[in-house]
């Protein structure tokens, strides 16, 4: 009972996927349904000229063959092959009608889970279960929903034309018909239990083939190539794979081999019983308690029986195939973001008035305990140039999520201009900052729309580009490019080049002054750019960023000493605060690295001095 319950208890997913064709393909939908319709209606009509014809000729036999009989016989076989002809035409035609709407469909469905990828919080990014969940729904595939009308409409028709078939055994003999159930109902039953059986193993599965999946994309991406050579990790990955793809092969021919043992068992049973059938009829048939009409009429009918039988069973366990990974398409579609707009939200107001402050911040990430920030108080005022130092993991990268609402703090709050973030539109609030991260993305897209990304709003070949890039000091090496600013930054492409790093963080740079926003955020913008590229952007990047506010998170302090203001974290808190001067004259832990920096600095300088 439970097991039945355990099979059948998910078809409240297919009640989902009626309402998505809908809004996907009206027209098709339609257009399908009239089509099978007509494909059901020619069918039947297909049967019944087939009886009538059976029985004229039947009574034709017992009788002196009169010439009008005979012209009723070709009448009923040319209807008979008129109806068949509008039946595969309607079926073709329908066939058509539902290729279009699997199309359509298909991109109603690629559509929505890109919204909500997009949509997504980070955090869901961040966590095994956002890839399990994705690669479950992409499993699924965006061609279930319409194959589910398909098996839906097929469902009906062979419905439909098993009961005109039913109808018509019980006609010429109804002991015949707990024959086909019996041929009909165990196969029906062993392929439910072998289609749920192999859902939950795919399900079970999921992160054994994304794990070689990602084997896979580190043996063949161009990103590997030069550590997977000099490493020769080759030969190690290449076992590696093998052996998780001979496991989930061999988890697969496990059930598969099972399933095929009991389907023969059942077919066996089946063609058994089909064939006892007949021998029954042929029995009665000689017995005279059934005419020879009716053994022709079985014959002809009994091949379409068979496979109407066998295509109902198909098409149910299909259904039911369907439905359970529909059900992981739809678990996919329910996530909602956490991190979202508010009921009532407050107007942003540009430029900020007071700025953004962190009011005792804690932060742990989703699923861990141990808190990454812990009691932050930090200010950023307009026009002010904050600076973050602090050891490798202490939270700095942490802090800007928080800051720019990709995450929410697990307790105090952060304000912008008195008002907790929480409560301001979050598109509003987020175009407020510009930020290139530690690992900022390469497009494989032109210099230009490289660089119009970070402000997607302005037109194509707007003058700002070029502003951005000579604020970056990107410009020089990009006119230095084949194509200048319509090069294709990528190798993956015809016509596309590749850059060098640095390069590369130039770009990005310029992507971040794009935008007007009212604060620059920097992790780490120069760990790739030359001494002299680092010198210049700093020299007078008050003036680069037109007077805004900017955090910036640097691990040489000789460029953090141009902020108005620095905090030091460690371990999660902030440990110290104040100018450069001050933090000097504290003599603390911002005091200790930037002594030990300035010396290797000296050190070397000196060295080379004396050589
Ligand atoms: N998505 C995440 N889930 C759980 N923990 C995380 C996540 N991202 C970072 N952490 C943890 O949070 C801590 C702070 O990381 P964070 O990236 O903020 O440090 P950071 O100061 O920017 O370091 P770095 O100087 O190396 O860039 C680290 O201990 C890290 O392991």
């Amino acid at each position: 009972m439970l097991k039945m319950q355990r099979i059948f208890h998910p078809l409240r997913t297919l009640r989902r996927i009626f309402p998505l064709l809908w809004a996907s393909s009206r027209k098709w939908t339609l257009l399908s349904t009239i089509l099978l319709v007509l494909e059901i209606g020619f069918g039947l009509a297909v049967l019944y000229l087939l009886k009538q014809m059976v029985d004229v000729v039947t009574e034709l036999l017992g009788e002196e063959a009169a010439s009008q009989d005979f012209v009723s016989v070709i009448g009923y076989v040319a209807l008979t092959g008129a109806a068949t002809l509008a039946f595969m035409t309607s079926r073709a035609l329908a066939n058509l009608a539902r290729e279009a709407q699997s199309l359509l469909v298909a991109d109603h469905i690629d559509r929505q889970i890109h919204e909500r990828a997009v949509r997504a919080d980070l955090a869901f990014y961040e966590s095994p279960r956002y890839f399990d969940t994705l690669e479950r729904a992409r499993e699924a595939g965006n061609q279930r929903p319409a194959q589910v009308v398909v098996n839906v409409m097929m469902l009906i028709k062979n419905c439909v034309m098993l009961t005109a078939i039913v109808v018509l055994i019980l006609s010429i003999n109804w002991l015949v018909l707990p024959v086909l159930m019996i041929a009909i109902v165990p196969a029906l039953l062993v392929r439910l239990h072998f289609t749920r059986q192999l859902y939950d193993w795919q399900r079970h599965r999921t992160q054994m083939e994304r794990r070689a999946s990602y084997l896979d994309w580190l043996m063949t991406s161009d990103l590997h190539a030069k550590e997977l050579r000099l490493l020769q990790l080759g030969d190690f990955l290449r076992e590696q794979y093998s052996e998780l793809r001979g496991r989930i092969r061999r988890e697969r021919m496990h059930i598969t081999q099972r399933r095929t043992r009991v389907e023969v068992l059942v077919g066996s049973v089946a063609t058994i019983a089909f064939f006892g059938a007949l021998a029954f009829l042929a029995w009665q048939t000689a017995e005279g308690h059934n005419s020879i009409g009716d053994l022709v009429l079985f014959l002809l009918i009994f091949q379409r029986a068979q496979t109407m039988g066998q295509e109902l069973v198909q098409q149910l366990s299909k259904l039911y195939e369907d439905h359970l990974y529909m059900g992981l398409l739809f678990e996919f579609m329910d996530i909602r973001p956490e991190i979202a707009e508010p009921v009532n939200p407050v107007t942003v107001s540009e430029p900020p008035q007071e700025g953004i402050h962190f009011e005792q911040v804690s932060f742990c990430y989703p699923g861990t305990k141990a808190p990454v920030l812990s009691q932050i108080d930090l200010t950023i005022r307009p026009g002010q140039i904050v600076a973050l130092v602090g050891a490798n993991g202490s939270g700095k990268t942490s802090l800007i999520k928080l800051l720019c609402r990709l995450y929410d703090p697990t307790a105090g709050r952060i304000t912008l201009d008195g008002v907790d973030i929480r409560d301001y539109s979050l598109e509003d609030y987020r175009r407020l900052f510009s930020v290139i991260f530690q690992d900022y993305s390469h497009y494989a897209a032109s210099v230009s729309e490289n660089i119009r990304f970070g402000d997607i709003l302005q037109p194509v070949g707007t003058p700002s580009i070029k502003t951005a890039a000579i604020k970056a000091g990107a410009d020089p090496f990009i006119e230095g490019l084949s194509a200048g600013y319509d090069t294709l930054l990528t190798r993956m492409f015809d016509d596309g080049q590749e850059i060098s790093l640095g390069q590369w963080q130039k770009v990005a740079l310029a992507r971040a002054f794009m935008r007007q926003s009212s604060v620059i955020i920097l992790d780490e913008p120069t760990s790739a750019l030359d001494p002299g590229a680092e010198f210049e952007l700093f020299e007078n990047f008050r003036e680069r960023i037109n007077h805004r506010a900017a955090l910036v998170i640097s691990h040489r302090l000789s460029t953090v000493r141009m902020a108005d203001y620095i905090y030091v974290l460690d371990q999660g808190m902030i440990r110290e605060s104040g100018s450069h001067d001050e933090l000097i004259r504290h003599g603390g832990i911002y005091c200790r690295l930037f002594t030990q920096q300035a010396h290797h600095y000296r050190e070397v300088r000196d060295r080379e001095v004396r050589a």
